[in-house]
């Protein structure tokens, strides 16, 4: 073992999950080592999931006195596991300083999907949102957004096929952080996801979708869950900032005129509040001319919402209504009941802080 007593004081040494791999490359060169040192150590820990420095064969000694002594590594602890019959995981993830995050793993026949949560809490206050219950606490760092996927690979012993930003939190109001997580996913050296496989769900804070698309190329879903401004400023607050006139172009900006791209739209199903003929057909009018998908999501009820999810009769008459008119509509599949894991409905807890008990029934409900 490598018996280097760290030179600084712990909270001032480097936090290696916090960097991508041009930070990596940038560390070794600035102490002196080639480049591709760094990138051997960002392939060591992402790639192979080895956090010992001891286990990096090929880093010199020297290289890895200077990682012992001036950087950390901050791994996720697992404060909770909760396994479900249908394949489903759910892990509550200790954080540094007390507050904890949801991650949900969903297996699937012909894929495997990672949802990961960007903050803790949420602020934009969707009325039909668990999370929003909770408030907002604060942003999760680089480190602790991609510490849920090393976690994930590192327990199921491979990576999952598709992440989807769509945890606790509102991605698009962590954005530095978020896109450099989702760099380190797509990378070749970490986790060697296609541009395609990683999906970032916003409920359309519209300035940070063009910066998105001038710095990432993700697949994009938005959270819509009304045709018209009138309700949408009544279940997503934020719509009242950037109404639908504002965030229907940022969103086909995004697509770039690609003909294989499109736009996801998230549509909960809110019994008498969104689901009727004549609002399918105000989404078909608003959509016209956006290469689109809809999602419709049943909505997942918890304590005190106010809401109930419609019939399921009502969904896919809703759902064959957008079909009719040439959209691509699907109604997302509920997984996991027994263990409390929708995203989207996720409550991680937040130190010293009375946390309302939703969630502690809802079933998990995911499926771009
Ligand atoms: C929790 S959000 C996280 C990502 C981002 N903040 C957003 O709103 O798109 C993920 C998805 O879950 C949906 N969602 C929130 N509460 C829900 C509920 N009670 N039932 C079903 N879906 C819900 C959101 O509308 C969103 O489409
Ligand atoms: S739906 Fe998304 S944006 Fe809205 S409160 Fe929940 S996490 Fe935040």
């Amino acid at each position: 073992m490598m018996q280097t007593e760290p030179r600084t004081s712990p909270d001032l040494r480097i936090p290696l999950l916090d960097l991508d791999r041009p930070g990596f490359e940038a560390l070794a060169a600035g102490w002196g080592f080639k480049p591709f040192h760094g990138r051997n150590l960002f392939r060591w820990l992402h790639k192979h999931g080895v956090s010992e420095l001891d286990a990096m064969s090929d880093l010199s000694k020297a290289l890895r006195e200077r990682l012992a002594a001036e950087t950390r590594i901050d791994l996720p602890r697992v404060a909770v596991e909760k396994p479900s019959a249908d394949g489903t995981i759910k892990w509550l993830l200790d954080l540094h300083d007390g507050q904890r995050v949801e991650t949900v793993y969903i297996p699937e026949e012909s894929r495997s999907t990672l949802c990961v949560s960007s903050q803790v809490g949420c602020a934009l206050d969707c009325r039909f949102c668990a999370t929003a219950r909770q408030g907002f606490s604060r942003n999760l760092s680089t480190g602790e957004i991609i510490g849920q996927v090393w976690h994930a690979t590192r327990a199921l012993g491979k990576p999952p096929t598709n992440i989807v930003m769509m945890g606790m939190g509102e991605p698009l109001a962590n954005f530095d952080a978020v896109v450099k997580a989702m760099a380190i996913m797509q990378d070749d050296f970490a986790y060697m996801l296609a541009k395609s496989r990683v999906t970032l769900s916003t409920s359309g804070i519209v300035p940070n979708i063009y910066r998105l698309a001038e710095v990432s190329e993700v697949s994009l879903a938005v959270s819509l869950h009304a045709p018209d401004n009138e309700l949408r400023d009544q279940i997503v607050p934020i719509n009242r900032k950037y109404p639908l006139e504002q965030l229907i172009p940022a969103c086909k900006a995004y697509l770039r005129g690609e003909p294989r791209r499109r736009i996801t739209w998230e549509y909960v199903m809110l019994k008498d509040v969104n689901d009727s003929d004549r609002q399918a057909k105000a989404l078909i009018r608003l959509l016209e001319g956006t290469p689109s998908k809809v999602n419709l999501i049943p909505f997942n009820p918890f304590p005190n919402s106010g809401f109930e999810t419609s019939d399921p009769e009502r969904i896919e008459a809703f759902r064959q209504r957008l079909k009719r008119s040439g959209l691509v509509a699907t109604t997302r599949k509920t997984r996991g009941e027994e263990i409390a894991a929708a995203c989207g409905q996720l409550v991680g807890q937040v130190q010293n802080r009375r946390l309302p008990r939703a969630g502690a029934q809802i079933p998990v409900s995911i499926g771009l």
